[in-house]
């Protein structure tokens, strides 16, 4: 008899690298002295995220065969998500993300992802298929579908995946890693069709649908193929729309920016716990958008993602009119 696979709440797919952030905030690159080293990349941080939440989480994705590699593997077991899905590349180094700090809508990113990211080296016949069909939700990125063989891995894990449970597509439009938006639609349209769940910003979701108004960004995204259409607005908060008509639009929690860089993983961790939950929409909106500004409220990504019970404070606080950061 055929072993049974391992059952995951979440598994995620795509991105993994070493944050190296700025520990002087307002000013450039070019004066910051000194740099803290987080676990970073988007895949990585949503798994971190809903394992903060309790949830039993895999990544799948691959480092450089270096130190860096080893300090991911480090880290994603410090923070209980499980890493035997991610395996070396002995050609290409484990990648490095720096990004400057201006508060509070300024954040520009530097990938050094060159010759190539390992993460883009995930090969199709590499993947445990039955428990990517087994986990509760399965989680994929924009970027695993820029550059072969991780974009035919991608396709073939969702195709394998067939909408069993829920399947998540987070958006995730980083055009340093695409000629132009006309390059990724045809690969984003196809995967639409094997998702349930389309998750992202407004520049995500223009790049996917070719609109920009929330509304309309949501009603492209059921047309296209998914149950569940979220459309982040960052600092406006929230708009879902589902394909049985229920919806919520939700105020994000004010908070004072430290760096809004990885609230949208913070987000997106939530946002799988809530659908584990079964917790109607409005509920599940308001839990990530708090997760989203706890995140945005501190300088790191991964090591900033925050507990059910944080959570639950900055709530709780936000309804009874105190102070979010006392
Ligand atoms: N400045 C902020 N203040 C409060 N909440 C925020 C802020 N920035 C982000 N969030 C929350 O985090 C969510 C995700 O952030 P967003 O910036 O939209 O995603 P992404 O990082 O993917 O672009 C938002 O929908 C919102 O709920
Ligand atoms: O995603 C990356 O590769 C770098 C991340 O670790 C980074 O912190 C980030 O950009 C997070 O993305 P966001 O949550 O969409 O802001």
């Amino acid at each position: 008899m055929a072993d049974t696979p391992q059952y995951f709440d979440l598994v995620t797919m795509g991105r993994i690298g070493v944050d190296l952030y700025p520990l002087q905030t307002g000013v450039p690159l070019s004066q910051v002295e000194t740099f803290g080293k987080f676990l970073g990349g988007s895949a990585a941080n949503v798994a971190v995220a809903a394992a903060r939440l309790g949830r039993s989480t895999a990544v799948i994705t691959r480092t450089g065969d270096d130190p860096f590699g080893a300090y991911l593997h480090e880290a994603l077991k410090d923070f209980g998500v499980d890493d035997r899905w991610v395996t070396p590349v002995a050609a290409y180094p484990t990648p490095v993300t720096f990004c400057e700090i201006f508060p509070p809508d300024d954040f520009p990113l530097y990938f050094y992802r060159r010759p190539k990211a390992p993460d883009l080296e995930i090969h199709p016949h590499e993947l445990d298929l039955p428990a990517i069909r087994a986990a509760g939700i399965f989680w994929i990125t924009g970027t695993g579908l820029s550059e072969e063989p991780s974009r035919t891995a991608t396709l073939a894990a969702l195709e394998a995946r067939a909408k069993a449970g829920t399947t998540v597509f987070d958006l995730d439009w980083r055009p340093m890693f695409w000629r132009d938006p006309d390059q990724a639609r045809p690969y984003y349209r196809e995967a639409l069709r094997h998702a349930t769940v389309a998750v992202g910003n407004l520049d995500e979701c223009e790049v996917a649908t070719g609109v920009r108004e929330p509304e309309a960004c949501a009603e492209a995204l059921l047309a296209a193929g998914v149950e569940l259409a979220v459309v982040k607005q960052g600092p406006r908060g929230v708009l879902a729309v589902h394909r049985d008509g229920g919806r919520a639009e939700v105020p994000p929690v004010p908070v004072e920016v430290v760096n809004g860089l990885g609230a949208g993983d913070a987000f997106g961790g939530s946002l799988c716990h809530g659908l584990l939950s079964g917790w109607d929409l409005e509920r599940t909106m308001r839990h990530a958008n708090a997760a989203g500004a706890l995140v945005a409220s501190r300088l790191a990504c991964s090591s900033a993602m925050p507990t059910g019970p944080e959570v639950a404070d900055l709530l709780a606080r936000d309804a009874a009119g105190r102070p979010n950061q006392p």
